[in-house]
């Protein structure tokens, strides 16, 4: 028998290439369907052959869930199957004597974690960590676990407590579009991409019931700002305002119709994240009114007409780089939106200034190359866009996070992206009393 440690074969007894080759064959062209295996720790012999074949019958069957271990492999069905996420299956499995012995379904995970939360006297924390490739399905699963917990983690016969779950549910699910719109693109695998890590933290009381949420964001892509692939686009926000903006927006943002943004590739193409509606309405229901909104589209517009600040290389190097003839204007244009004077914004991007001395009192300014002027405006758009972001996510937090005094316990459910590979989910208790202090 071929043994496994760490994925090496190890043992004075280790097979032959022969007889595992016969191993193989007799696993394949077993009497049990291949499908029917719902956990690939049950596959034997363990080689990439067999368990990539298990799992393509069990796709093929239309079972999407798989377990290897403690450990739960979902595949990304590219179809909806809304018989599969039903609040009567939510709580078939929370109300089950042993979840685990159902199908194998992302809902066991949930209950499992849930379970190990009540079940511990000290409030422990858990944690479940989805990891998978690009477009495998990891924002869709952490969606799922959240409707999961919103089903089950309230109290049936406290209707206060429902409503409070209700209401926490009801902004986690409104912050989605927000924080899509603003953090996903289009990618040659996804068209709807999350570019920056995710930290959900639900908050339980010591009824573990539901009482709030937390959301922590990391390592947002911000160079997407400035620099796009060549079939891919920049963040969904930017083709929103440019294409859902009202005649009078267009004016007061100064977005003309057709107008080309060189950090706005592929424009022509339409995507259903392309709705600017629904990101504005869930961002009233977040509190930011219509005229804050209207002071953050401002900005974005004002970075995409940044983007089109090109400059001319200077012939003396001791001057600042002038600018390109088509530039003039979006200087003046993206200074306004952004609501700098032109000057200060031209000499940010144009002059480095160096202090130097005892107490850094000496200063000199020193005219950047072209280079570094592009640089330096590629910069300023990370930064401001990053600022907005983290921004929106603060946000987010004061509409959900709850009183510190009215929970105990949190499940946190961390998505994080993989160079290859399905959705795997794994549970893990977490030692951290609070992410968030
Ligand atoms: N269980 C599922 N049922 C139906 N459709 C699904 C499921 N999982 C994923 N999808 C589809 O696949 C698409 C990509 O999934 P998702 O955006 O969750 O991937 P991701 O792993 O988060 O990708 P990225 O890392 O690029 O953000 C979804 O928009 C959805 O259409």
């Amino acid at each position: 028998m071929l043994q496994q440690v760490n994925g090496h074969s190890c043992g004075s007894d280790a097979q032959s290439p022969a007889s595992l080759r016969e191993d193989l064959q007799e696993f394949l062209g077993g009497e049990a369907p291949l499908h029917q295996l719902d956990d690939l720790t049950k596959v034997n012999p363990v080689t990439l052959e067999t368990v990539l074949r298990c799992l393509q019958a069990r796709y093929m069957a239309d079972l999407f869930y798989t377990n290897a271990g403690c450990t739960l492999v979902a595949l990304n069905p590219f179809k909806p199957i809304p018989q599969l996420y039903t609040p009567e299956l939510m709580r078939d499995y929370h109300a089950a004597l042993q979840p685990q012995k159902l199908k194998p379904h992302i809902f066991t995970v949930g209950e499992q974690t849930y379970r190990n939360v009540k079940s511990l006297i000290e409030p422990v924390n858990q944690s479940i960590v989805v990891s998978g490739e690009s477009g495998a399905g990891k924002t869709w699963t952490s969606r799922c676990l959240m409707k999961f917990y919103a089903v089950v983690a309230t109290s049936p016969t406290s209707g206060e407590n429902y409503k409070i779950a209700e209401r926490i549910e009801q902004r986690i699910l409104n912050s989605n579009p927000v924080m899509e719109a603003f953090g996903n693109a289009c990618t040659l695998r996804n068209n709807n991409s999350s570019r920056f890590g995710k930290f959900i933290q639900l908050q339980l009381n010591r009824a573990q019931q539901m009482t709030g949420a937390a959301v922590q964001t990391y390592l947002l892509e911000k160079t997407r700002v400035a620099c796009q692939a060549s079939s891919e686009r920049n963040f969904h926000i930017f083709y929103q305002i440019c294409k859902g903006a009202s005649e009078e927006e267009r004016l007061q943002w100064h977005l003309p119709e057709g107008a080309t943004f060189s950090w706005l590739p592929n424009p022509e193409r339409t995507l259903e994240e392309d709705c600017f509606e629904v990101t504005r309405e869930a961002m009233l229901h977040l509190g930011i009114d219509t005229p804050s909104q209207n002071n953050i589209f401002k900005v974005l517009a004002g970075l995409l007409h940044l983007g089109n600040i090109w400059f001319a290389d200077s012939e003396d190097e001791a001057q600042p780089c002038q600018l390109m003839d088509d530039a003039k204007c979006s200087v003046r244009t993206s200074a306004s939106l952004l609501q700098l004077p032109v000057d200060l914004l031209l000499e940010t991007l144009r002059i480095r200034t160096i202090r130097a001395g005892k107490q850094q009192q000496q200063v000199f300014r020193k005219p950047c190359s072209r280079a570094e002027c592009d640089t330096r405006r590629d910069c300023l758009a990370k930064l401001v866009y990053a600022r907005l972001f983290d921004w929106l996510v603060s946000v987010i937090n004061s509409s959900i996070c709850a009183d510190p005094n009215s929970w105990t316990a949190f499940i946190g459910c961390q998505v994080r992206g993989l160079i290859k590979g399905p959705v795997t989910l794994g549970s893990c208790s977490s030692s951290a009393p609070c992410l968030f202090p």
